[in-house]
């Protein structure tokens, strides 16, 4: 089996929406799918009226395939302080024509105000690794997980794009989405995540792919040099990041995957890219697209590092492949 779905940038890319039926008959939602996270959680007919602003809901109780997962539970809090929790059902879930028949479909009873205020997106679809899911007291698999064994090949790929639809393609890797070769590196799943090393400047960093954040978080030392390259940057406290003058013309920014004997593979984010967005309405002042990991504690390559390549995540391999596009 395989699967193709469509992948949409909202609000200037801050996340990417993707079209997921769930139920008999099917019911569209468009949700964030997210490679730090390992629920699939969904606004629903459970959740608040005073909580859901315009979202698409799940109602499981018009679906012949539902079943409800008696006594299960799931709440998760994510790295930006929003959260929802709620109970559980299994369901048939189909993305981009790829249909797993039992996947837990965790339906909200509450949502963060963050989520009611986010009207395009009717939930998450979880793609890190299912030791992280968060069902209580039986932990459920994700969606990739359940899809696994039935793929042509163990792995899926994130082609996302600036201001324009990209691609999560499930089972194969679609040669005419990239340039040159792929270079891999191991996966390291022991939290759960993506988690990969990179070298940037000749440092190795360690961090996540993470499709669910939007920013480049990376070690302060790092992100100190690059924006010493920019007149007028500086940390702001008030915005608590790096700003800049918006007319400004940013360096790109490179870093090597799997750089072994074979040298590895340089994924080169364009400076345009980290010019993310104004901070306010005069548009003087923009936000950068790279920011300190030090109020995390993890290095994150959110999607403006992402969009910028092709990405397979091989689950069979437990490796990350990277290409240029
Ligand atoms: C430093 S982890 C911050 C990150 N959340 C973001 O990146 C949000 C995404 C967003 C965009 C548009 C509307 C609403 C939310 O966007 C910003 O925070 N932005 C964009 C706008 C900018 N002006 C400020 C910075 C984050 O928690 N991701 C998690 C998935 C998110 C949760 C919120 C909904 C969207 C998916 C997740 O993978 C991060 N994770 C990764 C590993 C471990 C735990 C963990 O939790």
């Amino acid at each position: 089996d395989s699967g193709s779905v469509t992948a949409s940038p909202r609000q200037q890319d801050t996340e990417y929406l993707c079209p997921v039926q769930i139920g008999s008959p099917a019911q569209t939602l468009p949700l964030d799918f997210d490679t730090g996270s390992s629920d699939l959680w969904v606004f629903s007919t459970d959740t608040p009226r005073s909580e859901v602003n315009g979202q698409t809901v799940y109602d499981a109780s018009s679906s012949s395939s539902a079943k409800r997962l008696s006594g299960a539970t799931w709440k998760i809090s994510y790295g930006d302080g929003s959260s929802s929790s709620g109970i559980v059902y299994l369901d048939t879930v189909t993305v981009g024509g790829l249909t797993v028949s039992r996947q837990a479909v965790e339906a909200a009873k509450q949502v963060s105000s963050s989520f009611s205020r986010d009207t395009s997106s009717s939930g998450l679809l979880g793609l890190a690794f299912s030791s992280i899911n968060t069902v209580s007291p039986n932990q459920q698999k994700t969606f990739f997980d359940n899809a696994m064994p039935h793929l042509d090949a163990p792995l899926f790929t994130a082609d996302l794009k600036h201001n324009a639809d990209g691609r999560y393609n499930f089972g194969y890797i679609d040669k005419s989405a990239y340039t040159g070769s792929i270079s891999y590196t191991p996966v390291d799943n022991s939290q759960g995540f993506w988690g990969f090393t990179a070298t940037v400047d000749g440092t190795d960093v360690t961090g996540i792919a993470d499709t669910g954040t939007t920013l480049i978080y990376l070690p302060d030392s790092i992100v100190t040099s690059y924006y010493s390259q920019v007149s007028g940057a500086r940390y702001d406290s008030s915005n608590a990041g790096y700003i800049f003058p918006c007319g400004s013309s940013m360096p790109d920014f490179s870093f090597n995957v799997g750089g072994g004997g074979g040298g590895g593979g340089t994924v080169t984010v364009p400076g345009s890219y980290v010019n993310f967005a104004p901070t306010d309405q005069t548009g003087q002042t923009c936000f950068g697209g790279l920011q300190s990991d030090s109020s995390i504690g993890i290095s994150i390559f959110g999607d403006i590092a992402l969009k910028a390549a092709f990405v397979v995540f091989d689950g069979g391999n437990k490796q990350l492949g990277w290409a240029a596009k």
